[in-house]
């Protein structure tokens, strides 16, 4: 059974427009996803649902099984934990340690469980140097770590990351990819939103594709990367990687090392 799933869910916003239609999807424990689309397709409503921020207008929400629609939003974020897409909106404490430490505290754990959450999340986030500090002392990709490390310490076992590599340079991606990798070998699921498909080809084992308030298609990243049709419909470009090997006459390249593996055929084969 799969930990997390919408069935036929459609949601429409108190204005009357429809943002969701007749969503259908599976999430397991361990696996990284990544939600790919057009701005406005529908992928933050999606996980808004997931998490019980937004109540489908249709469908149903399960949580290993059962229907969430009884649970409260605070009931549900202890299993499905969900990080904004602008840290800003989250963040309300006056030190990273307070911030870090309100899911566990509010968890009712003992002050040495708490420290002890605040400590591990935060060395996962690069942020154990900085745990007295204001959060709004440390710059905006700075404080989406925080709000990382602050939902990471509730432990829940799905975590939803909201566009987590806007505003990040190369070094804060590479730790980013660390705490996917970290979490899901711990079995978490891992959802992630994104417009960055280098970082979708290089960290993620499943994407699903939105376009026009739909899942289009779900799949491994070559499958996805490689289907032109959809990515045009979806208005969604491929990696660069894959856009070089186009240019060069092949297909189904991800990485560099398949692309110097498709090259190195080819010079055997001449
Ligand atoms: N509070 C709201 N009230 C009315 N319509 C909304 C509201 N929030 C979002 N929408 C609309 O719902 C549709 C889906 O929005 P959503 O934010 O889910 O898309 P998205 O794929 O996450 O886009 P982005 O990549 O820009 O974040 C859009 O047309 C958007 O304008």
């Amino acid at each position: 059974m799969p930990y997390l799933s919408l069935k036929n869910v459609d949601y429409t916003y108190p204005n009357g427009h429809e943002a969701v239609h007749n969503v259908n999807l599976d999430f397991d424990t361990g696996e990284s996803v990544a939600i790919i689309g057009q701005n406005g397709a529908g992928k933050t409503t999606t996980v808004k649902l997931l998490n019980g921020l937004l109540r489908p207008t249709n469908g149903q929400v399960l949580l290993n099984g059962s229907k969430t629609e009884k649970l409260t939003t605070a009931e549900i974020s202890q299993y499905v934990g969900y990080v904004f897409q602008n840290p800003d909106e989250q963040i309300f404490q006056a030190s990273i340690y307070n911030e870090i430490a309100f899911g566990p505290k509010n968890q009712k754990l003992s002050k040495e469980k708490v420290d002890q959450r605040v400590q591990n999340a935060a060395e996962l986030c690069g942020l154990q140097d900085s745990l007295q500090e204001h959060p709004y002392n440390l710059p905006y990709s700075k404080r989406k770590f925080i709000t990382i490390a602050a939902v990471i310490a509730m432990d829940p076992q799905v975590i939803i990351l909201d566009e987590p590599t806007a505003g990040q340079d190369r070094k804060s991606i590479e730790l980013l990819g660390k705490i996917i990798l970290q979490l899901t070998q711990e079995n978490k699921t891992i959802i992630t939103i994104t417009h960055d498909m280098e970082f979708v080809a290089s960290q993620f084992k499943r994407v699903i594709v939105f376009a026009e308030k739909e899942q289009r298609k779900g799949g491994t990243p070559k499958e996805i990367f490689w289907d032109e049709e959809l990515l045009s419909f979806s208005h969604l470009k491929q990696p660069y990687i894959c856009q070089l090997a186009k240019l060069l006459g092949y297909t189904g390249v991800l990485t560099i090392e398949d692309l110097l593996e498709a090259t190195q055929n080819e010079t055997i084969m001449d």
